[in-house]
């Protein structure tokens, strides 16, 4: 929303024109030879729009089989959301299986975190901890998705229940926010271990740039304990998304993935709905339903 983002990969959204995010669809009429009516489309800059004309260049043509008909699943764990899970995962985490490592994941009920945190324990990880904003979301995550424990940020204390929760330190950190919430992870971090840098949520509306700075101290514990922070941009790893998306599918449709998502009805909502998923109304991934 800023005039400028601060990243080449996102333009800002213009006064006057109309507001665009990740959307899918089903095509109504077609005078393009790459799509037809029918087709499952998605795209990253999908107009708040009930109807719209929207270029075939500009849209990715899905197979709705991979998420059994749950079209919204291509926005979130069979799309952009579980790709940064996955692939942040994998190109930044250094999970090994048979290594005892434990993963902490910070935002970790919403879209990506709580894939990422499945994803932590499928590829071996012994413990995963999530630290979110509520008692549901803590519920959520140990009771439906299999976390080995959670931590409510606005009502405990973080250093204290990660002592408890982590006992052998923590190996890797699936960093989505950022902040105190960070330094205070990265302060309970063993030698070696690996920062996922993914995203800085309580940051993004001061104005500084990506990534923002860390303080001295959180940067002498990163320099001291020999661990790797490198920034990830799911952008950059888009050879690999076929290969991961059917990954990814395969663990949903078996149930080794469980799915979270907050479903809002009607476009009028959409506003709302993000102002929300911005403080944290959501859990998994916030949807917003123009039409069945
Ligand atoms: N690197 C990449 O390629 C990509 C990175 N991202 C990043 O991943 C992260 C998660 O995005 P996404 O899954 O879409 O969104 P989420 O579904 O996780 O929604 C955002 C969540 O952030 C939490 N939050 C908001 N403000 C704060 C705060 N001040 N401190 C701590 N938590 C906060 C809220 O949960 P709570 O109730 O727990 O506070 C809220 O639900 C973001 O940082 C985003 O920028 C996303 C896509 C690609
Ligand atoms: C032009 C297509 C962009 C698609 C990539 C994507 O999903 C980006 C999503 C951003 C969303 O609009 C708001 C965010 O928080 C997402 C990403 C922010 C990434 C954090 C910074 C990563 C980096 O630049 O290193």
């Amino acid at each position: 929303m800023n005039e400028d983002t601060g990243a080449e990969y996102l333009t800002p959204w213009q006064l006057s024109e109309c507001v665009d995010g990740g959307g899918v669809g089903v095509v109504e009429s077609s005078r393009c030879p790459t799509c037809a009516e029918g087709d499952v489309v998605t795209s990253f800059n999908w107009p708040w729009q009930t109807h719209a004309v929207m270029a075939g260049s500009g849209l990715q043509k899905v197979d709705s089989q991979l998420v059994d008909g749950h079209l919204s699943y291509f926005l979130g764990a069979v799309g952009i959301t579980g790709l940064t899970a996955l692939l942040g995962i994998r190109e930044k985490g250094y999970v090994t299986k048979g290594a005892n490592q434990t993963m902490v994941i910070s935002g970790a009920a919403g879209a990506c975190g709580s894939i990422a945190g499945q994803i932590g324990r499928l590829d071996g990880c012994v413990r995963v901890v999530g630290i979110c904003g509520s008692e549901d979301k803590c519920k959520a995550l140990v009771e439906d998705l299999g976390f080995s424990a959670a931590i409510n940020y606005r009502q405990e204390d973080v250093a204290a229940r990660l002592k408890e929760s982590c006992p052998a330190g923590i190996d890797v950190y699936f960093d989505n926010v950022g902040g105190a919430i960070s330094d205070t992870v990265i302060a309970q971090m063993n030698n070696g271990g690996h920062v996922i840098l993914c995203g800085q949520i309580s940051q993004y509306n001061k104005d500084v740039p990506y990534p923002p700075p860390l303080s001295e101290e959180t940067q002498e514990n990163l320099q001291s304990k020999n661990i790797t922070r490198e920034r990830f941009m799911v952008l950059n790893y888009m050879s690999k998304v076929d290969a991961a998306l059917f990954e990814l599918s395969q663990w949903v449709k078996s149930a080794q993935i469980k799915v979270l998502e907050t479903v809002v009805n009607g476009i009028e909502n959409m506003g709302a709905a993000f102002c929300s998923m911005m403080k944290g109304g959501n859990i998994g991934k916030q949807i917003i339903k123009i039409s069945a």
